[in-house]
């Protein structure tokens, strides 16, 4: 014989515990705030219902079987409240967590007003019918209450993100429908066993299948629309805001202030913003998808603001590094180098000084002339150009100079004599992104580093990182530098005879009459280079945010997973690789396992 609380111990907890442990590296600040959200709000409406329900006897249990009652309500009913929106709350996570939000977003303007107020009618008039049959003792009453106690808070929800919510139909549609399943599955156990029971004078008596009255599907079926629509609400909302960042400036934080523009981004229909910073997006998404399979799929598990702002960063730094790339032409590589030099003297003209950045209440928008550069980039180098410029006033202008040396180092066509020149040019190209990177994955979780020598520390580690990321590129790609840009970043002290191999790859652009075998030798080298300063930098990831620990360590071991590939191949290899799957499985270790480790200590910091 089942009671209330076996139901919870076998049903609904083991399947809450089993997503929790499949979700708990998704689970950001702002994740967690929502969740909490929905589930404190889940707990405080349905109370007062389940009460009032109760107590005009449309369901009852039998003393034995419950714990306790608070109120008329057993007391593992409040917690089914918040365990089924946990429940469903995490599981919507697994299905809507992997497109950028603003991709979402309607724009068209007849369709929004349709797809906003016509449900918003239809759910005004079954409230009001809800509220009319909703008798005490007739059996029009189950159905009654959940029509008017479900529908104004639907009502409310779909005005701000009714139109996100069909955007996403499939993956709303799976968040919503499984859950319902199973909980009627349990639901239709516990009638059988007599842990609660349907009063049949209150309810219309049809069964969907034996035991398992009308009402009850529907009661599931609503409350799981209520939650992943709350959920989705928030997605919105904080789509909103990392998209149209001048508009909506202010980051996460516990601050009314914050609270009060989280409704703004709630109640704005997108369709009356803008469309150009989403296509910008769209195409910066495009250069990265192109450009990166490892950090395509590296950035799918990092929070979603700061994988977006990430996108953004990768395709501004691919462009440019392109621009100058793919000129043939040193004269109009310089050119190129120039223009850019201007867009970022524009882009950070108010800062004092290099790690300035501006995070005030409202961000200036840079003062950028844009006709000049509307003339001679692409659409695409534009739209990223566009992007960057909507997310830099929180960026410090230092490591866009570094990028800009490592650029210039390029087109002056320096050569890279030893280790060191080897380390410095990778602190120019490389280097300068890590700080980026560290700058958006802080202020995107909403956290910041007081400490000064807590950011040196930080900062060093991830300039490190980025020269060990930029290290195993050189080791993988000597022949592609070779055949395509006639560039080689070998250097020259590994080389019997220097001038001649310089002159074989960079002039001649033939390096496979080097061997293969020498080709390795020099990549197996720099590979043990960056080995020696890998391990130090990943003792940066313990002071980042939380929820980007795991994602760095991602990010950094997909990419040094092409390290293994150069090294494990007996010959030297054309373009080494990790295959998908690979990605995936070293994508899961790092994650769920490796990762683990950066989680404790996090406070006891040797160096700083
Ligand atoms: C997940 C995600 C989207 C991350 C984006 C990271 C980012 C902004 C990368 C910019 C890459 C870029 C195009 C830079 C221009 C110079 C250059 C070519 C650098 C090489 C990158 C390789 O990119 P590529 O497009 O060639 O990729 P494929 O080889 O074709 O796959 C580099 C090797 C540099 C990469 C360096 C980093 C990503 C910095 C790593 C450091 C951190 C993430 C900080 C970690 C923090 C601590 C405290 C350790």
């Amino acid at each position: 014989m089942l009671t209330y609380i076996d139901v919870h111990f076998i049903y609904t907890l083991p399947v809450v515990a089993v997503l929790a442990l499949i979700t708990w590296p998704f689970i950001s600040r702002l994740e967690l705030f929502k969740i909490g959200f929905v589930c404190t709000m889940a707990f405080v409406y349905t109370t007062p219902w389940d009460n009032y329900i109760i107590f005009h006897n449309a369901w009852m249990y039998k003393p034995k079987n419950i714990l306790a009652v608070i109120g008329y309500v057993p007391v593992e009913e409040y917690m089914f409240f918040v365990i089924q929106t946990l429940m469903t709350s995490l599981w919507a996570l697994v299905f809507t967590r992997w497109s950028p939000a603003c991709f979402n977003f309607n724009f068209n303007k007849t369709s929004y007003t349709l797809i906003r107020w016509i449900p918003i009618l239809a759910l005004v008039m079954t409230t009001i019918q809800g509220y009319n049959i909703a008798v005490p003792g007739k059996n029009t009453f189950y159905l009654g209450c959940i029509m008017w106690w479900s529908c104004p808070v639907i009502m409310f929800l779909w005005y701000g993100a009714g139109n996100y919510f069909v955007k996403k139909s499939t993956s709303s549609a799976i968040a919503v429908i499984v859950p319902t399943l199973y909980l009627c599955w349990v639901d239709r156990i516990a009638l059988k066993d007599d842990v609660w029971h349907i009063n049949e004078k209150t309810s219309l008596n049809i069964f969907v299948v034996d035991d398992l009255p009308f009402e009850e599907c529907l009661f599931f079926l609503i409350t799981n629309v209520i939650i992943v629509l709350g959920g989705m609400a928030f997605d919105k909302s904080y789509g909103l805001a990392d998209t149209y960042t001048f508009e909506f400036p202010l980051r996460y934080s516990s601050s009314w202030k914050y609270y009060s523009q989280q409704m703004q981004q709630f109640v704005r229909a997108e369709c009356d913003m803008s469309p150009s910073p989403v296509n910008d997006i769209r195409q910066c998404l495009n250069v990265l998808k192109r450009a990166s399979k490892s950090f395509n799929v590296a950035s799918l598990v990092f929070p979603a603001g700061v994988r977006l702002h990430l996108i953004i960063l990768y395709a501004f730094c691919r462009v440019t590094d392109d621009m100058i790339d793919s000129e043939p032409k040193v004269g109009v590589k310089k050119q190129k180098l120039k223009l850019i030099e201007t867009f970022i003297d524009e882009l950070f003209a108010d800062r004092s000084a290099d790690y300035d950045v501006k995070t005030s209440m409202t961000p200036r928008k840079p003062e950028v002339k844009w006709e000049q550069y509307r003339l001679d980039l692409t659409d695409e180098e534009l739209s990223c150009f566009r992007a960057i410029s909507r997310i830099s006033f929180y960026l410090p202008r230092k490591p866009f100079y570094e990028l800009l040396d490592g650029y210039r180092w390029d087109v002056d066509g320096k050569t890279v004599q030893n280790e060191t020149d080897l380390l410095l040019y990778s602190s120019y190209v490389a280097g300068s992104v890590g700080t980026l990177c560290v700058y958006v994955m802080v202020y995107k979780s909403g956290t910041q580093i007081d400490d000064d020598k807590r950011h040196d520390f930080v900062i060093g580690k991830a300039q490190q990182m980025g020269q060990v990321l930029q290290i195993v590129n050189i080791s993988r790609d000597i022949v592609t530098d070779s055949e395509t840009l006639g560039r080689c970043y070998v250097p020259a002290e590994y080389m019997d005879n220097a001038a001649a191999v310089v002159n074989t790859l960079c002039s001649d652009r033939d390096p496979w009459t080097l061997g293969s075998e020498k080709l390795k030798s020099y990549a197996t080298r720099m590979i043990r280079l960056a080995n020696r300063y890998q391990l130090e930098s990943l003792e940066g990831i313990r002071y980042l945010p939380y929820e980007v620990r795991g994602p760095v360590l991602v990010a950094t071991d997909i990419y040094r997973g092409v390290a293994c590939a150069v090294e494990a191949s007996p010959t030297y290899p054309r373009r080494a690789s990790l295959g998908k799957w690979d990605k995936i499985l070293v994508s899961i270790n790092s994650l769920y396992f490796k990762s683990l480790k950066y989680f404790f200590q996090a406070d006891r910091c040797k160096h700083c």
